[in-house]
């Protein structure tokens, strides 16, 4: 019964008695108490699909002693295996033939006692993305059949008593390699010098960049100002992952991925020159525009009011005076504007940093775009701090004007979105009322929009967008839909609420690479035809079939959800889902072109050239589709809830998770292999 679940159970029995004969460290794997591995009891064991798909067993001091040698050699037979950790146990003996485990992922052997070469038929593993077997006692020569493991992305060999050459290392996505403190020599292969000189150190033997030329080489003394020249660029693998946007922020330990001083050097000075200049043409606009209406020469601050709400629906809160001039003059009735901020109720970021009109005025800034609503603007405070700024344009606020109804229901309608709080939602934290200008402040998302990744750029020097990070994306999307959602719920004592603009542009990244929605209720503020128009033809392609005709401002949780299906089919094709031509119609209707292309069965047709490197996601792209095209279903009745399309992707991801190590998050250096699923959004359903 080999490739069934009893057979994995005999597999994993054996390697107990091998490996843990005392049976402490693996007591929960007891065919009497437990009598299934797939139960969920079994320590370190996952299983998928009815078969054994995650052995992690780290640090528990397995070793079994002389018997030890025939532990590894009875894993060699659980061939559903995805992911195997041994890591930090005192295994010995030597690396049997695990070709069997043909779908073998991740292989953490590292920190043990395993001696004897490196099998060559580790070469046969072809699906590994990484591959640990560092700080053990391994000798004889790198094989070179590890040189057809072309998907591995990180290779550990280092302090083994490994000789001869290293030409197998040179494999083409790598992105961690380290071979150091072994007995190898010969020269490191070009396709490896960008890799910093600790990863190939405590090897006498070894020359050529980054460590010194091979002796007698003139060729490498020459080639000497471009080798140091490639210790300071990251090899294209790892640029990939460091310009990804879950790797933004990600503090990296190797040093990879730095820039030369030069050039930060002039990225710095262009950045201040643009920032400068830019802040010098808000400036310009704005401070005519705010100050200009003084009355009686009055400087803006001396009559400005400046109200700090403590609750959202504050505008009667406590009121404050502020500005250069300190206090509301003489008790003045005469109120300009105000800016209200917006308390973060749940608490969850430790208070918004609190400023005046005027240090907004003062803070450099920079457009980011301007968009059917408004422009939008990155404004840097006094102390460093960042914030998005959008300037409503004139008839986007509700009721229009400026009058006392228009300016309260714009402030309910701030007060509402204010207590939008989600690791999936862009915080809005203040606004500024006066009668013609209106300004909303958002916290600042550092790393672009979704369509900038999937849009930007695109040609040679492009960065792809994997597709763990678009089924990512995807899914932090859909949970700060649903949040939205559910906000209006009974008892919340919050109004229903649809997002009502929901595309690629407002889907934007913050710091740690999440996604998170933008301009959440903005479509419903514009109040005047045009402004309305303006909006309704920015979203042209995401507007869902039963939407009244442009100018009519509107937003349902159907029409989220089609628009949503539309993000989803963006994601998947890489395609524009409408551009606009200028008698208002649309030229490429996305989900028209998918379903006629699906129609023809030629699917694999659709999806974006670029995802068709990650290998193994077929399956999960097709699901996509098919979950894309439901939620853009020409009939909103027959589209899901936002609910179930969370669970969906969820589920896709899941499948997945198996399917690429980057949809593993766990799986690194520091936090080495968990078994729970790792959960990257922080967001779960606030259903
Ligand atoms: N909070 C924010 N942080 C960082 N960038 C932002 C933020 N809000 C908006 N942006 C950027 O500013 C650009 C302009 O945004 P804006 O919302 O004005 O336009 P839009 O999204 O293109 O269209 P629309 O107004 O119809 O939503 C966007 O492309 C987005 O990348």
């Amino acid at each position: 019964n080999a490739g069934s679940l009893d057979a994995d159970a005999a597999a994993l029995a054996d390697f107990r008695l091998a490996a843990d004969p005392s049976g402490a460290a693996l007591s929960s794997w007891n065919l009497s108490a437990n009598p299934s591995p797939c139960g969920g009891a079994w320590r370190g064991v996952t299983c998928a699909g009815g078969r054994v798909t995650r052995l992690v067993l780290e640090g528990l001091g397995l070793s079994g002693g002389s018997g030890g040698a025939a532990a590894l050699p009875a894993l060699a037979r659980l061939d559903g295996l995805r992911v195997l950790s041994l890591k930090g146990n005192a295994l010995s003996g030597e690396i049997p033939d695990l070709s069997q485990l043909a779908g073998l992922k991740l292989l953490f052997l590292a920190r043990n006692a395993l001696s004897g070469p490196i099998p060559p038929s580790l070469g046969a593993l072809y699906r590994l993305y990484r591959l640990d077997l560092s700080f053990n006692n391994l000798s004889g020569a790198v094989p070179p059949e590890l040189g057809h493991l072309d998907r591995l992305l990180t290779l550990r060999l280092d302090s083994n008593r490994l000789t001869g050459g290293i030409d197998a290392v040179a494999l083409p996505r790598l992105q961690e390699l380290n071979v150091s403190n072994n007995v190898l020599s010969g020269r490191i292969p070009p396709a490896v010098a960008a890799f910093p000189a600790a990863a190939f150190g405590g090897n006498a033997g070894l020359c050529g960049a980054p460590l010194p030329p091979c002796g007698g080489d003139e060729a490498a003394q020459q080639q000497q100002p471009n080798a140091s020249a490639a210790r300071d660029c990251p090899p294209a693998a790892a640029m990939v992952a460091a310009s990804s946007p879950a790797g933004a922020d990600a503090p990296s330990s190797s040093g990879k991925g730095k820039m030369s001083r030069a050039a930060v050097v002039a990225i710095v000075a262009g950045d201040f020159a643009v920032v400068g200049l830019v802040a010098g043409l808000l400036f310009c606009y704005f401070w005519p525009r705010l100050s200009g209406r003084r009355r009686g020469g009055r400087r803006l601050q001396q009559g400005e009011k400046i109200v700090y709400s403590s609750s959202p629906y504050g505008a009667a809160g406590v009121v404050a005076a502020a500005g250069a001039g300190g206090g509301v003059a003489g008790g003045a009735t005469f109120e300009r504007g105000k800016m209200v901020f917006l308390e973060d109720l749940s608490c969850s970021n430790g208070g918004t940093r609190r400023f005046e009109l005027e240090e907004l005025l003062r803070a450099s800034a920079e457009m980011l775009g301007k968009g059917g609503s408004g422009t939008a603007y990155k404004a840097v405070l006094d102390d460093g701090t960042v914030v998005a700024v959008k300037r409503l344009r004139d008839g986007t606020a509700a009721g229009g004007g400026g009058g006392a109804s228009s300016k309260k229901e714009f402030e309910h309608h701030m007060a509402v979105l204010g207590r939008l709080r989600h690791p999936n939602v862009v915080p809005l934290t203040a606004y500024y009322y006066a009668r013609d200008e209106k300004l909303l402040v958002y916290e600042y998302m550092p790393n672009g929009s979704l369509f900038s990744l999937l849009h930007g750029n695109r040609g040679p020097g492009r960065t792809p967008l994997e597709w763990a990070a678009r089924l990512r994306i995807a899914s932090g999307a859909a949970r700060g839909l649903a949040y939205i959602h559910h906000c209006g719920r009974r008892g919340s004592g919050m109004p229903k609420l649809a997002h009502g603009n929901i595309k690629s542009t407002n889907i934007l990244i913050d710091r740690y690479g999440a996604a998170r929605l933008a301009d959440c209720g903005l479509a419903q503020l514009a109040s005047s035809p045009s402004a309305a128009a303006a909006a309704a033809s920015r979203s042209a392609g995401y507007r869902a079939p039963e939407a009244p005709p442009p100018p009519r401002p509107w937003a349902s949780h159907k029409g989220d959800v089609y628009a949503f299906g539309v993000v989803l089919l963006e994601l998947l094709t890489g395609r524009c889902p409408g551009s606009e031509l200028p008698n208002g119609g649309v030229v490429v209707e996305l989900p028209r072109w998918v379903q006629s292309v699906v129609r023809e069965e030629w699917t694999s047709e659709v999806f974006d050239l670029e995802l068709m490197k990650d290998k193994g996601i077929e399956e999960e792209m097709v699901a996509m589709l098919q979950l894309a095209l439901s939620c853009a279903a020409a009939a909103p009745e027959q589209r899901p809830k936002i609910g179930y399309v969370v669970k969906m992707i969820d589920e896709v991801r899941a499948c997945g998770e198996e399917a690429s190590p980057s949809h593993d998050e766990s799986v690194d250096e520091s936090s080495g292999v968990s078994d729970s699923p790792a959960v990257s959004e922080g967001g779960a359903l606030s259903q």
